[in-house]
């Protein structure tokens, strides 16, 4: 059997990218760029003016010395007529200079009378001019390849003019429930029965990816169901099923499989919740087959699939943080797997230290939803006393965020 390391190990090879697309600018947020962007003209595309004021030629701007307003060049337009010797150009923020003009002034740096104007103070050459080309010169890569698109890169690609953004692919991800004793949302389970959340579990880790979970349905324990459902689930990028992996006379999902020509790379894990976990690959589609208990569900597709749909996306850092910290209290476990212990996380000065968020068992899922980590407790040990030292996989970012919005939505910075 391989260890969690082995298995993520042999997953993550057999992973690639996908192919690329060019999506619309919007569509491209929180995508990864498949080719360097380069920008098409320079940025500013002309020497312009920095602030409200009067483009002058600096040398003529004696202190007292009035000078004629000959033009009023507002943004949105270009003058072509030269500031003459002696003159001065209205000019507002972001408007191109005038011929003849090498500085502005600043509106309240200066003194106005009819027709005139007078500088406050001695005006240097270049003063509030910003230079053509100075943020970046035509043919310069603004986005190069690798690069999340955030809202700073959707301003540098929209004052480039770039309307259709090179992109990888997301993947599209079958989602196959599994089992007859799966009743669908909406409906009250009967007595045996349950409703089948893995699927919409599944579904919401496959979005917050940014990737494109699509369900296909419920196979149930027969044969010729299996079969079909899977073939469906196989024309997707990616098949996730849940349950049927284990020993059970009715846990068919890897026989069919198997008879389907998908190949097995590997069946079970020395990892607890998720030993049953199995990976294969059809072609170069990767297919998981998660255990169906919803809390072993939700750790393995955090632990090998969430990772494999972010570099199918080009994404380069497709780990959660990992932290050393602290255990607070003891925890026991079963020598021989690796276990991920739900804990939430707290940081005091520079230690993590982790505690418990309640009742480990697998079928607990509340505990699920208490945590911010999963704690890592080795293979070899058995008991980990308070103060022992694990790995800590931050499934949440709440510790890297300090401030706490008020109830009223007031109070937490937008960046
Ligand atoms: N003899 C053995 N029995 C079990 C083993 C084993 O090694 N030998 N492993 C146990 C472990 S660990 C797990 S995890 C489960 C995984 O089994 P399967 O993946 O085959 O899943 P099922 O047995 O079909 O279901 C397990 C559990 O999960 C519930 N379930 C299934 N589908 C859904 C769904 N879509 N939404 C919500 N809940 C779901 C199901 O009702 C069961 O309670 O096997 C152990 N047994
Ligand atoms: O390992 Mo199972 O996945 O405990 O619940």
């Amino acid at each position: 059997m391989l260890t969690y390391a082995q298995a993520r190990s042999a997953i993550l090879e057999r992973i690639v990218p996908l192919g690329t697309e060019k999506v619309p600018l919007l569509e491209a947020v929180g995508r990864v760029v498949s080719a360097d962007i380069e920008a098409p003209w320079d940025l500013p595309g002309s020497n312009n003016s920095a602030m409200d004021g009067f483009a002058v030629r600096a040398a003529e701007c004696a202190p007292d010395r009035w000078l004629k307003i000959t033009d009023y060049i507002p943004a949105g337009t270009a003058s072509d007529s030269a500031v003459p010797p002696g003159g001065a150009a209205r000019i507002m923020t972001g408007a191109p200079l005038p011929p003849g003009a090498d500085s502005v002034v600043p509106l309240e740096e200066t003194e106005e009378r009819s027709g005139e104007v007078r500088m406050q103070k001695p005006v240097p050459a270049g003063n509030h001019v910003r230079i053509r080309g100075e943020d970046v010169a035509r043919g310069e890569t603004v986005v190069p390849a690798g690069t999340v698109v955030l809202p700073p890169q959707v301003s540098m690609l929209a004052s480039c003019g770039i309307a259709l953004v090179p992109v990888y692919r997301k993947p599209r991800v079958a989602i196959l429930s599994t089992g007859d004793e799966l009743v669908e949302l909406g409906t009250t389970p009967g007595r045996g029965e349950i409703v089948n959340s893995n699927a919409y579990a599944i579904a919401a880790a496959v979005k917050l990816c940014g990737a494109e979970p699509v369900l296909i349905g419920t196979a149930r324990d027969d044969a010729q169901s299996h079969r079909a459902l899977i073939r469906e689930g196989l024309k997707a990028d990616v098949l996730v099923t849940s349950a049927g992996v284990s020993a059970g006379d009715r846990d068919l999902v890897r026989e069919t499989l198997a008879e389907l020509g998908v190949s097995e790379v590997f069946w079970k894990v020395l990892m607890k919740p998720g030993s049953p976990t199995a990976f294969a690959l059809y072609g170069t589609t990767p297919v998981f087959s998660l255990p169906g208990n919803p809390v072993a569900t939700m750790i393995t597709f955090e632990e090998f699939v969430a990772p494999s749909l972010l570099k199918m996306m080009g994404q380069r850092r497709i780990l959660r943080r990992t932290v050393r910290g602290v255990l607070r209290e003891e925890a026991r476990k079963k020598e021989g797997n690796l276990h991920f212990l739900r804990v939430r996380v707290e940081q005091e000065g520079d230690r993590y230290l982790a505690t418990s968020s309640g009742d480990q068992k697998t079928g607990i899922l509340k505990t699920l939803l208490g945590c911010n980590a999963l704690a890592l407790l080795p293979e070899g040990s058995s008991r980990c006393p308070a103060g022992t030292e694990v790995d800590l996989h931050l499934i949440d970012d709440s510790l890297l965020r300090v401030e706490e919005a008020e109830p009223d939505g007031t109070g937490a910075s937008p960046l």
